[in-house]
């Protein structure tokens, strides 16, 4: 395919994502429809239709309209890219620029729309993260870097960076976990890769990674990793200590992956009922990943940023509160509550600490921490608290 038709493909799919498909299901149709597209076409209209869709609305004001087209125009007039040579109809691209495409783009209206936050969520946002705000939404307006965890049940540092490299895959060790290795070349090799396959290393944000490191996980220790999820943590956690270690979640169906994960990593993890929650508890260590905004990951999951409304952002608090509360009771005396989001704003983490905090007797804040999206990982909050052994 050439570069034009490229950007017509990301059209075509951009206005169906625009339409209310899923980002994902959107591109799945296309390449299904496109038995012509290689390997390299099918990166590079991916590429295309993410970065326009972390750029949406700063895209849609440069190109005048948010549609497909003014989406990918706004996108080369952002990289400085006469649209002419692409929108020209040539090679089954984009036809030419109608009289009104051509017109000077507007300059952004607000802060909001020239970072690529939505309107309603910018006074929260920029209060949260107040001399960051900017660079955080700036952050979040580029591609990911893609990080691996070194599996410590399998290998070390040294040894996973040489299985790597000798399949193509590059990486550096990055600074924010121990285990957490940056990919510098071939990442789209990684899944195929005998490194991976084997369970010597994982693909895991570095900050999550981090949040693992925090938390005071001792051998022989019992923990219930409670929003277990895909269990990424879970596994991270089981590579850090000898754990009596259980997973749990309230859609069980996302774990359905869990028990081949921990196989291929070398873990050992219950996956429980949530029926049969207090029956194995109580624990030393209760994680609660908690489901959040997401606003620390939408590098990852651009869709995220402009799906999220004010109404599901105060479901989603009420839905911690009631987890942290949950979780609380599951702990034994002198164990530890870890409260974990993917998330940057003040209302999801700080807040609901101090809601916790001010409701609970026979608590202490043992710890807390954040990661930032401009530092180079995912954004992630982690509290740990120590129940007290007796409440008081
Ligand atoms: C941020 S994700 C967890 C990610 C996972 N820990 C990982 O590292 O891959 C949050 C999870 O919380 C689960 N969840 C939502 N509400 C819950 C609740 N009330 N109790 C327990 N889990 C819940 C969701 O199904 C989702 O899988």
């Amino acid at each position: 395919m050439t570069p034009a038709a490229r950007l017509q493909a990301a059209i075509e799919i951009l206005d169906d994502i625009l339409d209310g498909d899923h980002a994902e299901r959107a591109l799945t149709g296309w390449s299904r429809r496109s038995r012509f597209a290689g390997s390299k076409d099918r990166a590079a209209v991916r590429d295309h239709v993410f970065s326009a869709l972390r750029c949406r609305r700063s895209h849609a004001a440069l190109g005048g309209a948010s549609t497909g087209r003014g989406l990918m125009l706004g996108a080369l007039r952002e990289a400085d890219i006469d649209p002419d040579t692409m929108f020209n109809g040539v090679g089954y691209g984009p036809s030419e620029l109608n009289e009104e495409e051509g017109l000077t783009p507007r300059a952004a209206a607000t802060d909001a729309e020239a970072v690529d936050i939505p309107e309603w969520l910018w006074p929260q946002f920029s209060a949260s993260l107040g001399d960051n705000a900017k660079a955080t939404a700036e952050a979040l307006r580029h591609r990911a870097p893609v990080h691996l965890r070194v599996n410590l049940l399998r290998s070390n540092t040294e040894q996973a960076i040489e299985a790597l490299a000798n399949e193509g895959v590059i990486c550096q060790p990055h600074a924010a976990a121990e285990t957490a290795l940056e990919v510098i070349e071939g990442a789209r090799r990684i899944r195929n890769s005998e490194a991976y396959l084997s369970g010597l290393v994982e693909l895991q944000d570095a900050a999550s990674q981090a949040v693992v490191e925090a938390l005071p996980l001792r051998d022989g220790m019992k923990v219930l990793d409670y929003c277990a999820g895909g269990g990424g943590k879970s596994l991270a956690m089981a590579a850090r200590a000898n754990l009596s270690l259980f997973a749990h979640d309230a859609a069980p169906r996302r774990m359905q992956d869990l028990p081949d994960r921990a196989h291929r990593a070398g873990a050992d993890v219950g996956v429980l009922k949530p029926e049969t929650l207090s029956e194995f508890g109580p624990y030393d260590l209760v994680l609660c990943d908690a489901p959040c905004s997401g606003s620390g990951s939408w590098r990852r999951s651009p869709e995220g940023k402009w799906l999220l409304s004010a109404e599901q952002l105060l479901e989603l608090q009420e839905t911690q509160q009631n987890i942290l509360n949950t979780a609380a009771d599951l702990v034994v005396a002198g164990g530890s509550l870890a409260y974990v989001t993917c998330s940057v704003l003040n209302s999801e983490n700080t807040e609901q600490l101090t809601g916790f905090m001010a409701q609970s007797s026979g608590w202490k804040v043992a710890s807390e921490q954040s990661w930032q999206v401009q530092n180079g990982t995912d954004g992630f909050y982690c509290a740990v608290l120590t129940r007290l052994a007796v409440d008081c």
